[in-house]
């Protein structure tokens, strides 16, 4: 699923223009970029993301440090998003491994500090970045490699869905999952999709109706993860795998069918829709409060 998002970005320039307009490359652009430059190996921090970019192998590795948890902020989300869009352009770049420097945490999910007693403008802009991470991510010219070094929930969860392997440290104290419903919130259709994309149907009704969240054992079970190594081993077995994928003849050049495209299409549609939603659903929320 991933690699038809990708090739419908890639055969359809005009998709691609219309999703930056949707996207929050706005603010993303005005904000401090990390840099890569043409030399052997390259190292560009923003203050929560750093990325160690070795061109000899054409691969990137991208360390949220975002203490303590990696939480999403619209901050946070923003600086990802800048990284990506950054190595994206650097076609040498042909493999991204997303980690965390965060001890036992990968990622928290969305930052529920920053979606509370927040503005309108602020939720809308803070949504859109959510769902730029994820078209970003999801349709990736790269090889995209989650090394799942601690739990994993929610927005966590999705963001190492959008990759296209994932491998988690096999500790039984982390867990991995969209447990929204846990929490007393809906998971967006789209979390869903990209859940029904990488376990099939059945498991994500599970998962949703239940608010599950899997031990590395359980995830593994289901497909949520492909595979478990020891914590220590994580980024090495990344970095390893990513360079089997990119052996692969014409790996990042898959042709596609029709039927992604319109999936793809579909989702798109929907997500317009859902941005709208939400950003109805905030303002009314913050007009109760004012009362
Ligand atoms: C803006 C939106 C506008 C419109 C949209 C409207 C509606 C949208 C509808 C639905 C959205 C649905 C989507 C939701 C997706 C999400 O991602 S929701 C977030 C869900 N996240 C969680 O449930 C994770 C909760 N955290 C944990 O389980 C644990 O913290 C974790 C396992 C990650 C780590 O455990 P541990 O190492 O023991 O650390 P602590 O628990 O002690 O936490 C350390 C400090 O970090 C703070 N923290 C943890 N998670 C978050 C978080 N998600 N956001 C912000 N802060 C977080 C925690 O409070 C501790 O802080 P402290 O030290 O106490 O100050």
């Amino acid at each position: 699923m991933k690699m038809a998002l990708r090739a419908c970005l890639r055969t359809k320039p005009g998709l691609t223009a219309l999703l930056s307009q949707l996207s929050c490359s706005g603010h993303a652009a005005a904000r401090r970029a990390p840099a890569l430059v043409a030399q052997r190996s390259s190292s560009s921090t923003s203050q929560k993301i750093k990325v160690d970019f070795d061109q000899s192998s054409g691969v990137a590795v991208m360390h949220m440090q975002s203490p303590p948890v990696n939480s999403l902020s619209l901050e946070f989300l923003t600086d990802v998003c800048i990284a990506l869009e950054k190595l994206e352009m650097d076609k040498s770049c042909r493999g991204l491994v997303v980690t965390s420097s965060q001890p036992k945490v990968f990622s928290a999910g969305l930052d529920i500090l920053d979606m509370y007693g927040k503005s309108p403008e602020h939720c809308a802009e803070f949504w859109k970045a959510v769902q730029e991470m994820w078209l970003k991510f999801y349709g990736s010219n790269m090889i995209t490699i989650a090394a799942v070094n601690g739990s994993s929930p929610a927005g966590g969860c999705l963001l190492s869905m959008t990759c296209d392997y994932r491998i988690m440290a096999d500790n039984p104290r982390y867990s991995i999952g969209l447990n929204e419903t846990k929490l007393g919130i809906v998971a967006p259709f789209w979390f869903k999709d990209t859940m029904v994309n990488t376990v099939g149907h059945r498991a994500t009704e599970m998962a949703l109706q239940l608010g599950l969240l899997y031990s590395p054992a359980e995830a593994l079970k289901i497909g949520l993860v492909d595979q478990l190594v020891h914590e220590d081993q994580v980024l090495t077995t990344a970095t390893e795998t990513m360079t089997k994928w990119l052996a692969i003849p014409g790996i990042l050049n898959i042709s596609y069918t029709c039927h992604f495209f319109h999936l793809w299409c579909c989702n798109l549609v929907c997500t317009i829709c859902s941005c709208v939603c939400q950003v109805i659903a905030a303002k009314k929320i913050h007009l109760s409060q004012d009362f």
